[in-house]
């Protein structure tokens, strides 16, 4: 390897002789000059934020020796893929860090070393770990972190302290909210996207409260050559069990594969497994293998989710959680949702509910079909009345009493209960509306539509703005407010009413700007100018057999070229009754539906269980309609 001393003074050695990128020696724990870095050196790879930017450090080795009372043993937090990671404190300014000594063998030279840190400084995100620093003094490469004080996801979830509470559904959900927000910055707000390649749940740290931070991210440039096999070994080791089929195939690497390491790490959430657990009998020990199948019965998923949370969950958060779950887990990359649909749904699921705020998750808020579609078989966009309320269960888990975790296990039954008591209520107000359709409000429906997707929009934004850099850390409760405050809007007497506005909504939509027109997803999907709008229907269903047949009306269409049109897609929400040939004939419907779509990641969705629903007391059916556009209408 070519050892580029000479080229960067600064990094040659303690003793520098390039005074503005040294510290001074004379007074080595005051200055930490800013990181000036050479013109050549200088790489443009990732969005240029200058002025929101935190100055990086530069640290010499005399000083981080310090820091870690000599790399001692008492401070090692740990050894990863990299290197030694210690606990330290910087004698200057007080502040706790995490400094990882990288492994000497195949270091990189300094220039590279010089423009990867540079590169890595710039990814700022509140849920990401912060880069305060770095040491390349002599041989010696060190990074240096702010500290995170909570241990990491897999130490909460597996290596659980005597006393410590296991974590609530909320807090899980939160967690993983918080890594979709990180995972979503570096995919979709810098530019060209980071890929992080290593996301897994001993990369995900928490600190106090719960909030978790990405690290190791962007290290990939970092690792030594490819020559180092004793190095690639322990790395693959490590990540085994996280990563996406086409690493193994040996196919390049996409963010979608992170999407599916984020698939993994959200079933440990759920199920609180590990990845690969060399304990278990043989069919289980690969997570993802043993999930695969209940993915395909949904009746199956409570009995997923980790016993430690005792039951203590909505159980249709469980199913759209194990449905998103499920999606990020797709063989196919490209049928994997985009981390930032990812990240709306779980904005959703790790709401806290007590001012009645639904778990469920308007559909209509994604860029991708394929999410909506998913989660449309999974009771999203379903309204959950005020009387549904829940308490907060973040109760920061780890410190709540035995009493409030009865108090958890009452609630959960009384909201069980009144889940019941509303399933009935729901029923005789379906067949309600289906006597009384059309009822004359379509105007108000609009109206009121509109505000939600304007709602819907701010909650996007919300998210997103949360994960532009340089802003202050935005917790999860803030992010949450403005969805809460959309929620509200749905909290009608039914969820049925709700689903009438939204068909209302639709059938008046025809700007291309419009939330709808978000389906024609820019990046994986066609492009086409067409607007797609969605409406969603709740029909009564009982058991006369011609209704039925109406209900089940399956109008087949081809796909069309990619001349502009109009497409308009129906999903109706039809209750159904026990008769298991009934319920099959829907599902066939259904899927016939999703396969007369033209979006690839549609027809993915078409070709498993068409049984899934049949222990839901409703099921969702698409109707697409495609009109051909006529340009001349709009002109
Ligand atoms: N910023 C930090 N704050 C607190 N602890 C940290 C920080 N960074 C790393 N650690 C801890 O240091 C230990 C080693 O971390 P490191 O990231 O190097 O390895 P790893 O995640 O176990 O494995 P790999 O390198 O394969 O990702 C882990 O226990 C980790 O939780």
């Amino acid at each position: 390897m070519i050892i580029m001393m000479n080229c960067f003074p600064c990094f040659t050695s303690q003793k520098s002789r390039n005074p503005p990128c040294t510290t001074n020696d004379t007074n080595e724990n005051v200055e930490h000059d800013e990181f000036r870095p050479p013109v050549a050196a200088t790489t443009k790879r990732i969005e240029e934020r200058e002025t929101e930017q935190t100055p990086l450090k530069t640290f010499n080795f005399r000083e981080l020796a310090t820091a870690t009372k000599n790399f001692r043993q008492e401070c090692l937090l740990g050894e990863g893929g990299f290197g030694r990671v210690y606990k330290g404190t910087l004698q200057s300014t007080g502040q706790l860090v995490a400094v990882k000594q990288l492994d000497k063998h195949g270091l990189h030279g300094n220039k590279e070393f010089q423009a990867e840190v540079l590169s890595l400084a710039k990814l700022e995100h509140p849920n990401l770990v912060k880069l305060i620093g770095y040491c390349a003094d002599g041989d010696q490469r060190l990074l240096v972190f702010e500290y995170v004080s909570g241990g990491s996801l897999q130490d909460h979830l597996y290596e659980q302290k005597p006393g410590q509470k296991p974590m609530n559904w909320i807090t899980r959900m939160k967690i993983a909210f918080g890594a979709a927000q990180g995972l979503d910055y570096l995919h979709d707000k810098v530019n060209p996207p980071v890929i992080y390649r290593d996301l897994k749940a001993s990369n995900i740290l928490l600190d106090a409260e719960f909030y978790p931070k990405l690290c190791d991210f962007g290290m990939h440039n970092l690792e030594p050559g490819t020559c180092d096999s004793l190095f690639l070994s322990s790395r693959v080791m490590d990540t085994y069990g996280y990563s996406a089929p086409e690493y193994t195939r040996g196919d390049d690497l996409t963010v979608k594969s992170d999407v599916y390491s984020f698939g993994v790490v959200l079933l440990e959430l759920i199920t609180g497994r590990r990845a690969i657990d060399t304990t278990k009998p043989n069919d289980e020990q690969n997570l993802v293998a043993w999930a695969q199948p209940i993915f395909r019965e949904p009746k199956r998923y409570p009995d997923m989710a980790d016993p430690l949370m005792r039951k203590n969950f909505s159980e249709r958060g469980l199913n759209q959680a194990v449905a998103i779950t499920s999606m990020c887990l797709q063989e196919e990359p490209t049928a994997r949702p985009l981390i930032s649909d990812v990240m709306v749904a779980l904005s959703f699921l790790s709401m806290s509910t007590e001012d009645g705020i639904p778990t469920t998750v308007p559909i209509l808020s994604f860029r991708d079909k394929s999410m909506s579609i998913a989660l449309s078989r999974h009771g999203s966009c379903s309204v959950t009345p005020f009387c549904l309320s829940r308490k907060d269960e973040d109760k920061k888990s780890s410190s709540s009493s035995d009493s409030e975790d009865e108090e958890e296990e009452k609630e959960g039954k009384e909201e069980k209960e009144e889940e019941e008591s509303m399933r009935s209520k729901k029923k005789q107000e379906q067949e309600e509306t289906a006597t009384d359709s059309d009822d004359g409000s379509d105007s108000n429906s609009v109206k009121g539509q509109e505000e939600e997707h304007s709602q819907l929009e701010k909650a996007r934004e919300s998210c997103s703005s949360s994960s532009d850099s340089g802003s202050g850390r935005r917790s999860i409760d803030e992010t949450n407010a403005t969805a809460q405050s959309l929620k509200i809007k749905y909290s009608y007497s039914s969820e049925e009413e709700d689903n009438e506005k939204l068909s209302s909504k639709s059938s008046s939509t025809s700007n291309e700007e419009s939330t709808f027109s978000r389906y024609d997803s820019d990046r994986d999907h066609d492009d086409s100018s067409r607007n797609t709008s969605m409406r969603i229907n709740s029909l009564a269903h009982d058991d006369n057999e011609e209704d039925e047949e109406e209900n089940h009306e399956t109008r087949s269409y081809t796909d069309h070229d990619d001349s502009p049109r109009n497409t308009s897609m129906r999903i109706n929400s039809l209750a159904h009754d026990d008769d298991e040939e009934d319920e099959e004939e829907n599902h066939e419907t259904r899927l016939e539906h999703i396969h007369s779509s033209k979006s690839e990641d549609q027809s993915v969705y078409s070709d498993d269980d068409a049984g899934e629903a049949s222990g839901e007391s409703s099921l969702h059916r698409i109707e697409a309609e495609e009109e051909e556009h006529i340009s001349s209408d709009h002109d």
